[in-house]
């Protein structure tokens, strides 16, 4: 099988205890005259639900915890910028400790005690899809599980402070996962191990352009996360103008990777599809893209674009007016296709992805980790 190469994440100089695996934090605990059976309760102390309540203290050595997060603290990453929508929506921007930043977003839920998380897998992303920001500034490097694992323990700690559970994460946030396949997984089993108690697998969305190799290769994994494919056209033609990613792999190969998924863990699959004016939301495309979907189990999500300016072709792109957008559903509906429309998020902040990273290096001169 083609596997796609993986990038390797450029280790930073101090590492926190999200970056840690569960065998070099017994390592280092049996090292120092610890046993290892306590590395599980540190582990929940750190990820667990209600980290630090349901782990008895009495269960851990005194002074455990302490000697741990004070050898490798509880997040190397901290808070540069923070942006509240009126709508609740919190983006947060994290500053890595070789300077460069990362965006994490956290979403209210309907249920006025939950909120959805939206986490980046690398800095920047080399895919160059033509109306995201977050391509704009290049590729930078992978994050590192630890990093990735942070942002999630950010944003449950925002999530606390205005009376709300962390309940689902999705990989939407800067970067393609699956060229970052290693860390995101093992980012995952982080996050999404039972035993560990924070989120459950089914908790865990993750994002792709549609890298049929990775994809795969989540298959093999076999860990139940849902999979997200944004897919932005019906037709090969239209989305090879969006997305490069696209020329590489068609839109039927992409589908078929995303069945292939479907099979294996159950889980039903996510049509990502943006609507941008007079280049995908025709009610024609509305009809093929329904006709694609036929016979699969797959629902889509048609977001509302976010403007963000000049794309890297130099095109201005418009969202899709509401009547449009709302024919563009009825059709894909009268077709049989199962469909929703997304709530914009935080339309009066830097909602787009990349947006709050590109703005933060216009206004501080240049981008974070260019400081070096
Ligand atoms: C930022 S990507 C990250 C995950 C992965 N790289 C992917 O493309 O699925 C998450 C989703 O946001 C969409 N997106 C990017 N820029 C957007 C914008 N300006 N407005 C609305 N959606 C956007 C992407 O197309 C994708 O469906
Ligand atoms: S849409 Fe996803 S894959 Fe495309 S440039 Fe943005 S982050 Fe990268």
């Amino acid at each position: 099988m083609l596997r796609i190469p993986i990038m390797p994440a450029t280790a930073t100089a101090s590492r926190s205890l999200p970056d840690l695996s569960t065998e070099e934090l017994t390592a280092w605990m049996t090292a120092q005259g610890y046993k290892a059976t306590h590395t599980l309760p540190v582990l929940r102390e750190v990820y667990g639900a209600r980290a630090g309540e349901h782990v008895p203290k009495d269960r851990l050595p005194a002074g455990l915890m302490e000697h741990v997060t004070s050898t490798f603290p509880r997040v190397a990453a901290s808070l540069a910028r923070r942006q509240v929508s009126e709508d609740g929506t919190c983006k947060l921007l994290l500053r890595l400790p070789d300077g460069r930043t990362v965006e994490s977003v956290l979403m209210p839920d309907y249920h006025a005690d939950r909120a959805a998380g939206c986490i980046s897998s690398q800095v920047g992303c080399a895919m160059g899809c033509d109306f995201c920001a977050t391509t704009q500034t290049g590729f930078e490097r992978n994050l590192t599980s630890g990093e990735i694992v942070e942002q999630f323990l950010h944003l449950r700690r925002e999530a606390q402070a205005t009376g709300r559970t962390l309940r689902t994460v999705v990989f939407m946030g800067m970067g393609e996962p699956m060229l970052n396949l290693r860390n995101v997984l093992e980012a995952v089993r982080r996050m999404a191990d039972n035993k560990l108690g924070a989120l459950g697998w089914r908790q865990v969305t993750i994002s792709t352009v549609g890298i049929v190799p990775g994809i795969d290769e989540l298959t093999e994994a076999d860990l139940g996360v849902h999979l997200a494919v944004s897919l932005h056209a019906p037709d090969d033609e239209t989305r090879a103008a969006l997305l490069p990613m696209g020329k590489r792999f068609a839109v039927q190969d992409v589908l078929a990777a995303a069945d292939r998924y479907q099979a294996q863990s159950g889980r039903i699959t996510t049509i990502q599809y943006c609507l941008l004016e007079g280049v995908n939301d025709s009610l024609e495309q509305a009809r093929e893209l329904a006709r694609l979907l036929q016979g699969r189990r797959m629902h889509v999500n048609l977001l509302r674009y976010n403007p963000t300016g000049l794309s890297l072709k130099g095109r201005t792109y418009a969202p899709s007016s509401m009547e449009q957008t709302e024919s563009f559903l009825a059709t894909l509906r009268e077709h049989g296709a199962v469909a929703h429309l997304r709530r914009a998020r935080g339309p009066d902040i830097d909602a787009a992805c990349g947006q709050l990273r590109r703005r933060a290096a216009e206004q501080g001169g240049k981008l974070a980790g260019a400081a070096s």
